[in-house]
């Protein structure tokens, strides 16, 4: 089995202002995250995120460790959150399995050292889409379906921003060290994710677009708030966020996606945020 592998850089602001479509899009865009019976990841410099997408089909998918770490295994040093965006799956975690259904997600803690991701079905096969970060302690594992995450509603379809915040992997339902994980639905005929924009100089965060239509998409923008650049994505590819950028959205039709984040604290409500008519 093939584990497809990135490292993606720390970049400034300064530099970042300077980049063609072309450049941003190899800085920061994550694209082909699920490949056949594949594991993609991307480690990023910003906080040594990792950011993964495993495509189990016709057999089960290992994640093995990867040359930056450094580690015998995976979660040595690190925390692990998976989030399935296709069919019935299951995550063998040290022998015990999870079943993990549409949307449904599992925090792994760290010192786990065998993780295998399987399918149910190889007509309906799972994906996962999967984070980690660096941890100091391990927290029990636990899955978190539907029922247990912290539902937010924000925005109103006056100003195409109504949208529902799912908080899966915060530290209000999970015991983590540092990821935070969560997933945002536009309501119908809404289009704008996170606006007002906003920053959080604390925390990197990385965007992954779902439900997209194919023949639709999300011009997603980042930046400085007085400097914004704009980056169109498909569907299931994922944006990584510097600290010092905002992160937001607008779909040509509503769509899904899911936010992780890690760094300095663990408080979802510590945004700078901007105001609308001040965005450059
Ligand atoms: O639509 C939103 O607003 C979000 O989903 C915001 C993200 O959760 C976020 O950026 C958290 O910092
Ligand atoms: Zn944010």
């Amino acid at each position: 089995m093939k584990q497809n592998i990135e490292t993606r850089y720390a970049a400034s602001p300064r530099e970042v202002k300077q980049m063609d479509t072309q450049g941003l899009r190899d800085e920061f865009l994550v694209e082909d995250l699920f490949t056949e019976d594949n594991v993609k990841l991307v480690y990023s410099h910003y906080d040594r995120y990792v950011i993964g997408g495993v495509s189990p089909v016709n057999k089960a998918i290992s994640l093995e460790t990867i040359d930056q770490l450094k580690s015998s295994y995976f979660l040595e040093r690190r925390e692990l959150g998976v989030i399935n965006v296709g069919e019935a799956g299951s995550v063998s975690v040290d022998g015990q399995v999870y079943e993990l259904g549409h949307k449904e997600a599992l925090y792994i803690g760290k010192g786990n050292k065998e993780i295998i991701f399987s399918s149910k079905s190889s007509s309906n096969p799972a994906l996962f889409y999967i984070n980690s970060t660096p941890a100091h302690k391990t927290y029990p594992t636990k899955k978190i379906g539907l029922d247990d995450v912290e539902v937010v509603e924000l925005g109103t379809p006056e100003t195409s921003n109504a949208r529902t915040i799912r908080k899966y992997i915060v530290n209000s339902v999970v015991d983590v060290c540092q990821l935070q994980m969560g997933m945002t639905t536009l309501k119908s005929g809404s289009v704008w994710n996170t606006m007002p924009a906003h920053v959080h100089d604390r925390r990197m965060e990385v965007y992954f677009y779902l439900d997209v239509p194919q023949d639709q998409a999300v011009s997603h923008f980042m930046g400085e708030p007085t400097e914004t650049r704009h980056v169109w994505m498909a569907n299931h590819q994922a944006i990584i966020s510097p600290p010092w950028s905002i992160h937001s959205g607008a779909g040509t039709s509503s769509y899904t996606f899911i936010w992780g984040m890690a760094g300095e604290n663990l408080d979802y409500g510590d945004m700078d945020v901007c105001a609308i008519n001040e965005l450059r």
